[in-house]
């Protein structure tokens, strides 16, 4: 079994276990079940925008521990205010060390900012919780799902004023998941299964995939150079987590990042 195979069946079984805790009405009872989103799409097809979209994440599989040393709200806070387009907030506890309370804190210290829920999400319960936490955007990983599940559930999120985020490795997922029912697409330049990691990915895919979606990279991001080259062959938003979280203080490491960057559109 791959990681992302033994991830999914973990999955499974904490939706089970939720669903047993807190029925999907109690959701659409929180608070945040009736705000208005701020959109992630919206915000990285400014002119002025960075296009950073800022991961908060504590661990993962690839790499271990990465930081534990830091709070949410201030590394959240700090990275919105360095410029971040656009927030990552990692909700799976086994593998990644996050939880729901670190997508609620930081959205209490964001109100403006688009958050994204970075989880697996193979449930429409799932969503329900990213709407009933605060979050804009969810994420579909075409490696976990069948094309019928990702137009379902992205119609699902879309139904809730939710964005929706498609991640694909290869061209065979990007075919096979494009729908309506998407707003951004993104290419994880870390491949999941084996966790090798090449920005080529992004770069051969950036052509195929339709200009009505907001073009996002992901993963094994950390230059002005990389950034500078991905933008110019078309993708307006970079996800960034491991970069930034080594660092003992995240958001200045985004701050130094941010200075560096000059986009200009040919
Ligand atoms: O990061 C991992 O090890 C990983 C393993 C299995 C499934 C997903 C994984 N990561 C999720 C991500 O896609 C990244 O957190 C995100 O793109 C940011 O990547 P990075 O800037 O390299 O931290």
């Amino acid at each position: 079994m791959n990681i992302l195979e033994k991830i999914v069946l973990h999955k499974r079984k904490e939706i089970s276990q939720a669903k047993a805790n807190i029925a999907a009405r109690e959701l659409e009872l929180f608070p945040a079940f009736s705000r208005t989103g701020n959109s992630l799409s919206g915000q990285l097809r400014k002119e002025n925008s960075t296009g950073i979209i800022a991961e908060f994440k504590r661990k993962s599989p690839s790499k271990g521990t990465i930081n534990d040393r830091v709070q949410v709200e201030e590394v959240t806070l700090a990275y919105a205010q360095a410029g971040a387009a656009g927030l990552s907030v990692l909700t799976d506890e086994e593998f990644f060390g996050g939880d729901a309370d670190d997508l609620k804190l930081a959205r209490k210290s964001n109100p403006q900012t688009p958050i994204l829920r970075k989880d697996f999400i193979v449930d429409e319960y799932q969503i329900l919780e990213a709407k009933a936490w605060g979050a804009d955007v969810i994420l579909l990983i075409a490696a976990c799902l069948s094309p019928e599940e990702i137009k379902h559930l992205g119609q699902f999120a879309q139904s809730l004023n939710l964005e929706v985020l498609l991640e694909v490795h290869d061209q065979e997922e990007l075919e096979r998941s494009l729908n309506p029912y998407l707003n951004l697409v993104g290419v994880n330049n870390r491949d999941l299964k084996t966790f090798q990691v090449s920005v080529d990915t992004s770069l051969q895919l950036v052509e195929q995939i339709p200009n009505e979606f907001v073009k996002v990279s992901e993963s094994g991001l950390s230059s002005v150079e990389t950034i500078h080259q991905l933008y110019a062959a078309g993708y307006r938003g970079f996800l960034i987590g491991e970069n930034f979280m080594k660092t003992p203080v995240p958001g200045n490491a985004l701050a130094d990042l941010v200075g560096g960057l000059q986009y200009v559109t040919l």
